[in-house]
């Protein structure tokens, strides 16, 4: 006893714990401090000693200070929190067993998986409710977005651009110094933590945290569930989470729960109106944890058809074939005649020229999203290509870009059936001249442009000079009559000259035929053995399994290199010639990029105090910096009349076919503030653009 109350002592010299005092000290030597046993304090100082944790110190604290300044029991205290503890667990169980009861007899469910496009719908829907958001535990998502969608976050939200910008002086020492140009390194950081700023970008968004959230909506009852399982996915033991959501609602009918997830796809696609989808095989690695083989890239606005120059007639053309096929009664039609629903167009032309364009237009007309697949996309194999036709929605546009056979492996078999067929054909020609002309003489075939019996004289010869001088005299002479008769044989075949002439056409047709079959089966070999094969190719569009009811398009700059199965009709239906801008196209454009109506409408500060124009922080300074960062302000608005003459002004500058879209949307894009020094600019750049050409140079002079 002695010794607990000496080590008691030390406790309280170190400030661990109060000093004792002489009630204390007679409590402790009386061996009944806070109710406990007699001797407990003793044994447990004595077995922890000076060395007693941190925490047994402070449950001794707590017990002297509850045992003899309270006077309250410590163990009563104790057992009070036990049957406490005891009961809330009791409670709790009780409650899960309850719930689950109401759950299984008066509750109906539907249950969602993260595979699924509505898990997507409904977690958006979630996160747009703002009751749900103020819940206390929510999970954080980082959303991605394009630039599209941030950019018309902020106008949702009702600022404009100028504000929240930052800028950076760049200090030229010169007119230059005025000017400060954009800024966008604190943009992420000031998105979450400024307030302004959280208008300028939405992320991240909040959503109900894993486990179960009750709510309200349309007058009915929700449950959510949220749970993640982690299992053992695919080969090499890997483990992948794989989350389900399950709603519940009361009744014995989920009509409320479907009514929901109507109501979340319409929210969610809501926001997908005049919007384009484009979607993208997903990479190898996240395939598995996404389960989806397409990934979405980006949702942009749609490419209004007129920005898409090209022919009225051809434009429309297509409209009406994609739209017969894109029709509902369509598929009962192809069924009734055992046709496979299946429509494939050519876009070809040279390079800027608005192949692509014209496809996203399509998109946007008939609203429907468009799949890209790049045959030179290393991580696409041949059965990922079968996969990914399997996997298209019901109505969709696949973009084949750039489909030359360049980036197509050459199977020995597509070489061997491809030289078979010409063999084939070759025969039947031959089969057929034959037939027409009746019985030909025998001629004789010249090797490298001798006959067999001038190929023979010509070893003979070679040994003849080893041998003696008569038989060389011999051998000329010899070779003298063969040289006659070579000659007879040339007058005989200058008679049938037309046949020799076609047999050499032949000759250097396969010639050539052989050739380029040999630099097919170079580029192959330059490919990975697992990259995509023409046959393959040919499988994935419509192979027994392939995806009916899609559009497909196939675009190339050179399509005199496409295999003729490629574009055989049943793949190809149409063709569309996409080629350089005409005069009048290059008007078109000149007045599209200038056209007032397809400005952006941002809320511009057009007025302001003296003021505020020496604030450079101003919304009117701001404003100027913007357009001084953009390019030159005109000086003078033009008028839509003065415009459209300026742009016929320009076509008639700009020599017809001589340059794609594409360049003359760059010149003018380095000019789109001032029409008026576009045009000044047109003759300058398009004399030193065509000289350019003609060098064959990469190099830009007037840009
Ligand atoms: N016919 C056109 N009408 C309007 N803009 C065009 C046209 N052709 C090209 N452009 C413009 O040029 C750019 C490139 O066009 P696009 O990608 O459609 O050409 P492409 O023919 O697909 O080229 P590539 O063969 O190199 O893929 C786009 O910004 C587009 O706006």
């Amino acid at each position: 006893m002695v010794s607990s109350i000496n080590v008691m002592d030390s406790l309280s010299k170190l400030g661990i714990i109060p000093e004792r005092t002489t009630t204390d000290n007679n409590t402790a030597a009386n061996g009944t401090a806070g109710g406990l046993p007699p001797g407990f304090v003793d044994t447990f100082i004595a077995t922890a000693g000076l060395n007693a944790s941190p925490l047994a110190q402070l449950l001794l604290f707590v017990h002297r200070q509850l045992g003899v300044h309270l006077g309250i029991d410590p163990s009563l205290v104790l057992t009070i929190l036990g049957v406490l503890w005891g009961a809330q667990y009791f409670a709790s169980q009780a409650w899960a067993y309850v719930n689950r009861l109401i759950e299984d007899y008066l509750m109906s469910s539907i249950t969602i998986s993260q595979d699924d496009s509505i898990y997507y719908h409904l977690m958006e829907w979630l996160s747009k409710q703002p009751k749900l958001t103020k819940n206390r535990y929510l999970t954080a998502q980082t959303v991605w977005k394009s630039a599209w969608e941030e950019d018309e976050n902020t106008d949702e939200e009702g600022g404009s651009s100028q504000d929240g910008l930052f800028w950076t002086d760049v200090g030229l020492g010169s007119a230059e110094s005025n000017r400060r140009y954009l800024n966008f390194s604190s943009q992420a950081a000031r998105s979450t933590m400024l307030t302004t700023a959280a208008r300028y970008d939405k992320s991240p968004r909040f959503v109900p945290a894993m486990g179960s959230t009750r709510f309200w909506h349309n007058r009915n009852y929700f449950r959510l569930t949220r749970r993640k399982d982690t299992f053992v996915s695919g080969g090499w033991h890997a483990m992948k989470d794989e989350e389900e959501m399950k709603i519940y609602c009361y009744g014995r009918s989920v009509a409320p729960i479907k009514q929901l997830l109507r109501e979340a796809k319409l929210v969610y696609y809501h926001d997908t109106h005049q919007k384009t989808t484009i979607y993208r095989p997903r990479q190898k690695e996240s395939r598995r944890e996404y389960q989806s083989l397409w990934q979405q890239v980006t949702r942009r606005p749609v490419r209004p058809m007129d920005t898409v120059v090209l022919d009225l007639q051809e434009k429309h053309d297509v409209l009406a074939d994609i739209n017969e096929y894109l029709h509902p009664s369509t598929p009962r039609w192809y069924a009734a005649r055992g046709i496979p629903l299946r429509r494939g167009y050519l876009f070809h032309g040279p390079p800027g020229t608005g192949k692509t364009s014209f496809s996203f237009a399509l998109a946007g007309v008939f609203g429907i999203d468009i799949y890209v697949i790049s045959l030179q996309d290393a991580s696409v194999t041949e059965e990922d290509l079968a996969a990914l036709f399997v996997k298209l929605p019901r109505r969709c546009i696949v973009l084949l870009e750039d489909i030359d056979t360049a980036g197509l492996r050459r199977d020995d078999d597509d070489d061997e059936s491809e030289a078979a067929d010409e063999a084939k054909k070759d025969t039947v020609t031959k089969s057929e001249e034959v037939a027409a002309k009746g019985p030909q003489p025998v001629q004789e075939v010249k090797v490298n442009g001798d006959t067999p019996a001038e190929t023979v004289d010509k070893g003979d010869k070679k040994e003849g000079k080893k041998k003696s001088k008569k038989k060389r005299k011999q051998k000329k002479h010899k070779k003298d009559t063969d040289s006659d008769s070579s000659s007879d044989s040339d007058s005989e075949s200058s008679s049938s000259s037309d046949s020799s002439d076609d047999e050499h056409d032949k000759r250097k047709r396969k010639k050539k035929q052989a050739a380029k079959r040999k630099k097919k089966r170079k580029d192959a070999k330059l490919l990975p053995p697992d990259s995509i094969s023409l046959s393959g190719l040919l499988n994935a569009i419509d192979g027994v399994a392939s995806h009916e009811g899609r559009v497909l398009i196939l675009t190339t700059n050179k399509p005199e290199s496409l295999d003729e199965a490629l574009v055989r009709p049943g793949r190809v239906d149409r063709q569309v010639a996409f080629a350089n801008a005409t005069s009048e196209q290059a008007g078109e454009l000149f007045h599209r990029m200038y056209e007032r109506r397809r400005a952006l409408h941002r809320p511009q500060p057009t007025s302001g105090s003296a003021g505020e124009k020496q604030n450079p922080g101003s919304a009117v300074e701001r404003n100027v910096q913007n357009q001084l960062a953009y390019g030159d302000v005109d000086e003078k608005a033009v008028t839509p009349e003065e415009l459209k003459d300026i742009a016929r002004e320009f076509g008639s500058i700009v020599p017809s076919r001589a340059f794609s879209p594409a360049e003359i949307q760059g010149f003018l894009l380095k000019r789109k503030k001032n029409p008026r020094k576009a045009l000044a600019d047109a003759p300058s750049w398009v004399e030193a653009t065509l000289r350019q050409k003609e060098s064959k140079s990469k190099v830009t002079t007037v840009q």
